[in-house]
């Protein structure tokens, strides 16, 4: 039988996850259009400034979210959207990749879907927050994320992105 194996959460509370989830994966594919803007912009990937502003924001914004949550949860994001952006210019590097013709301006073109995915992504986080510590349910987020969550990289963004906000 199924003995062993943790609960899983009720109908409303999956479908729940599954909005998170597909937030998440909308944010991670931004990733690689901030990834191109700066190959060709030569800028660092990492900007703690930035990341900085963003969660003020958030936690300026996000009044019924534990702000140490909604930092842990922001930051794995970030460290997500690293990742890939790292990954691709590895791969970039190694192909001899030049500069591409048809890469978006940072500023202009792709912080703003970033931050039109923030308030989305606070009023899910405010949604989920009481339900995590369900049993069972880091395991069907972990679980799910692999059906919602884009898998570049053999999975390493994805993985990041789940990274210090989800309890066991
Ligand atoms: O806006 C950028 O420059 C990004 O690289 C995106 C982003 C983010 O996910 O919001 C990720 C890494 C940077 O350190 C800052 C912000």
């Amino acid at each position: 039988g199924c003995q062993g194996m943790a609960p899983a959460p009720g109908a409303a509370d999956a479908a729940q996850v599954d909005r998170l989830l597909t937030l998440i994966d909308q944010r991670l594919a931004v990733a690689p259009l901030v990834a191109k803007a700066k190959w060709n912009s030569g800028g660092a990937v990492n900007d703690p400034p930035r990341e900085q502003l963003i969660l003020d924001a958030v936690v300026a914004q996000a009044k019924g979210l534990d702000p140490v949550f909604a930092r842990r949860f922001f930051q794995a994001q970030f460290d997500a959207s690293k990742a890939m952006q790292l990954g691709l210019h590895a791969q970039w590097r190694r192909q001899g990749q030049g500069r591409f013709d048809d890469a978006p301006d940072l500023g202009r073109d792709v912080r703003p879907v970033l931050d039109r995915l923030t308030p989305e992504l606070i009023a899910e986080l405010e949604k989920i927050q009481p339900i995590l510590a369900q049993p069972g349910m880091a395991a069907y987020i972990a679980m799910r994320s692999k059906v919602l969550v884009r898998g570049d990289l053999d999975g390493e963004p994805r993985r990041v992105a789940l990274q210090g906000w989800l309890k066991n």
